[in-house]
């Protein structure tokens, strides 16, 4: 179908949709447009010009059935924070933690940018819903890209498809104002007549752009997950937590899993950290405690609304995972070796084996010889990495053998606990309990932790990351702390969750880990639900509850005592140390910080002796 005749054989009677990408089209001047149905053809479509383009490379069908490598160009490999704006009407409501443009400034830039920047290329249309067609009010969007590989990776990390676009024209047909989310995605690199593609075409010049008062996206140059799969960390987090300021309810970086106790008893648990610290591993764990259980529901964005009977309760808005590859292998993650094993998944820069898989440092069997990311032959002897360290799997949820029931459910799950986790060397214990609501809002607006891969930048410094959503509040981080505050404020507080602060990475004095983690961590889940239950035991501490030595589970673990000790260690004058910093963090949000937060610093202090 042309670009200039959709009327020919208009693909949707909702006009709203029809109009922008009539418009947008016009704009970007693609060689034609596709409809993106979401079937099975469409994707072996999709899939074998991607390979026929080399940008994809099939994977052997007897290792990884349907599924395939990519790599990515060198430059274009994680999420450029730097690069990503939010372009609310006023400056305030961007937050000091944001980079800010004024909406018009911006659309006259990206505009110029997008002029043309389809030229010689497919423009997809892909109609999405981020949570459940069935949900009370869908959470539509329209993604329009130039990418195959955005729509590839999009059909599993989201339900997509004319199904959606059905359900939004019989919603529109019965008067209904239905709301959708146009986003609109270009690798910004136009074919001129008879110009060779490459296998990953990007551009230098890289904008990604959330208009929070519109609800609207627009992502340019690059084509890496978080900065193209348009649903994911742009919707469902940056603009759905401006949704959710506005509504009254938490668009959260979470995981979500569901536990069991040997005893049959079920709790449900939501845990923020920041990109490439343990999310998806934590999602999908491997208790090592005899008769526990956990069955997964999601591993990146957790969605939470007050339902009517107080709790909160907590849908997964995606349908797929994207998971870091590297560290990931039987011991670590074995359910997202299963889920990955079962094929129908995308694999990007991680490296390429003779024999038609993938592999990537951290699993197990390394083989003699690869391909590595960036197309060089690799050994186990090579000096380089076989992957990039923010390499990606991106694999449907529903093959996940661990995946809960209630993940199609569209009311979601009750969350009993909340976990903060950050990566740290030093200070933070294994495990602390907070007080209360306002307390855990005080741990998960003070969270810090190590930059990593995941985002473009030197890794391994500490900076502030609230909630693990630093680079995803889509306003003024301020003014989300203050929407904590109130969550707990307007909600009956013995029905909310209560919140705990976990680190994973504390080291010793040699720089290992003091803390096996993986599926260790169901110790620590362990003694969060017993503390709910008021069975476990805790020391109060300056900064919150901690275990005793005796209270965590620790039977069969191989760890000293003194090292356990040392894990769930508070050192004051450590803590004294931390003080400054969050000091001048919530200097930064003048008026816009609760006054509340305040309290609790000066409470912390005081507990401290400082
Ligand atoms: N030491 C340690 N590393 C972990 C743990 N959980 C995850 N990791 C590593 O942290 C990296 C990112 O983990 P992942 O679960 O993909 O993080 P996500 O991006 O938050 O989903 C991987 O290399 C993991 O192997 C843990 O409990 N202990
Ligand atoms: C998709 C991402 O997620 P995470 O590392 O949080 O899994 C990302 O950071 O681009
Ligand atoms: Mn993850």
């Amino acid at each position: 179908m042309s670009a200039e005749t959709p009327e020919l054989s208009k693909p949707t009677t909702h006009q709203g949709i029809l109009a922008w990408v009539e418009e947008i089209a016009q704009l970007t001047k693609p060689r034609d447009v596709h409809w993106c149905t979401g079937s099975d053809d469409e994707w072996v479509q999709l899939t074998d010009s991607l390979v026929e383009t080399g940008t994809f490379v099939r994977l052997d069908e007897s290792k990884k059935p349907n599924s395939f490598y990519c790599a990515s160009d060198p430059s274009d490999v994680a999420r450029v924070e730097d690069r990503t704006f939010i372009c609310s009407v006023d400056e305030k409501d961007c937050g000091p933690t944001n980079n800010w443009m004024d909406p018009g400034e911006m659309k006259a830039i990206m505009r110029k940018l997008y002029d043309g920047c389809m030229a010689g290329r497919t423009m997809y249309v892909i109609p999405f819903v981020m949570g459940h067609l069935e949900a009370d009010k869908p959470m539509f969007g329209v993604e329009i890209t130039d990418s195959a590989y955005v729509v590839s990776s999009m059909r599993v990390m989201a339900r997509m498809g004319s199904h959606v676009l059905r359900r939004m024209e019989e919603l529109a047909d019965a008067g209904e104002d239905v709301e959708w989310v146009p986003a609109l995605h270009s690798v910004g690199m136009p074919l001129a007549e008879g110009q060779a593609d490459v296998a990953w075409p990007c551009n230098e010049t890289k904008y990604i752009v959330q208009f929070p008062e519109e609800r609207m996206i627009w992502s340019f140059g690059s084509g890496y997950g978080g900065n193209a799969l348009l649903g994911k960390k742009c919707y469902a987090l940056r603009i759905a937590s401006v949704m959710a300021r506005d509504e009254g309810w938490l668009a959260e970086h979470m995981l979500i899993l569901k536990l069991t106790s040997p005893q049959g008893v079920t709790k449900y648990v939501a845990a923020a950290f920041p990109s490439a610290c343990g999310k998806t591993n934590l999602a999908m764990l491997e208790p090592t405690i005899p008769g526990w259980k956990v069955e997964s529901i999601g591993d990146d964005i957790a969605w939470m609304k007050i339902g009517d009977d107080g709790r909160l309760w907590a849908v997964n808005p995606e349908y797929g995972f994207f998971g870091v590859a590297p560290g990931t292998n039987e011991h670590t993650n074995p359910n997202a070796m299963r889920t990955i094993n079962k094929g129908n998944s995308v694999f990007t820069n991680v490296a390429l084996t003779e024999d038609g898989d993938v592999w990537w440092e951290g699993l197990e069997n390394p083989p003699a010889k690869a391909t590595s990311w960036k197309g060089e032959p690799w050994t186990p002897e090579s000096d380089e990495l076989s992957s990039h360290p923010n390499s990606r799997y991106c694999t449907p949820i529903k093959q996940c053998p661990i995946l809960a029931d209630e993940y199609d459910d569209p009311r979601g799950v009750p969350i009993d606990a909340i976990l903060f986790g950050g990566r740290r060397k030093t200070t933070i214990p294994l495990v602390t309990e907070a007080r209360d609501w306002v307390h855990g809002t005080f741990m998960g607006a003070t969270l810090s932790s190590e930059t990593t891969a995941a985002a473009v930048g030197q890794v391994g410094l500490v900076r502030r990351d609230p909630m693990a959503m630093l680079p995803f509040i889509g306003y003024n981080a301020g003014d989300y702390f203050n929407h904590w505050i109130n969550v707990g404020k307007d909600n009956d507080a013995s029905k909310l969750p209560k919140i705990f602060y976990v680190n994973w990475f504390r080291r010793d004095e040699d720089g290992g880990f003091l803390w096996p983690g993986f599926g260790e961590n169901s110790r620590v889940l362990k003694w969060v639900i017993e503390r709910i239950e008021g069975q476990a035991a805790a020391v109060e501490t300056p900064i919150g509850h901690v275990p005793t030595p005796e209270s965590l589970d620790i039977d069969g673990l191989d760890m000293t005592p003194e090292a356990v000790t040392a894990a769930l260690d508070v050192d004051v004058e450590e803590w004294k140390a931390e003080l400054p910093g969050i000091t001048e963090w919530f200097e930064k949000f003048g008026d816009h910080l609760p006054a509340v937060l305040w309290t609790e610093l000066d409470g912390l202090k005081a507990r401290l002796g400082a």
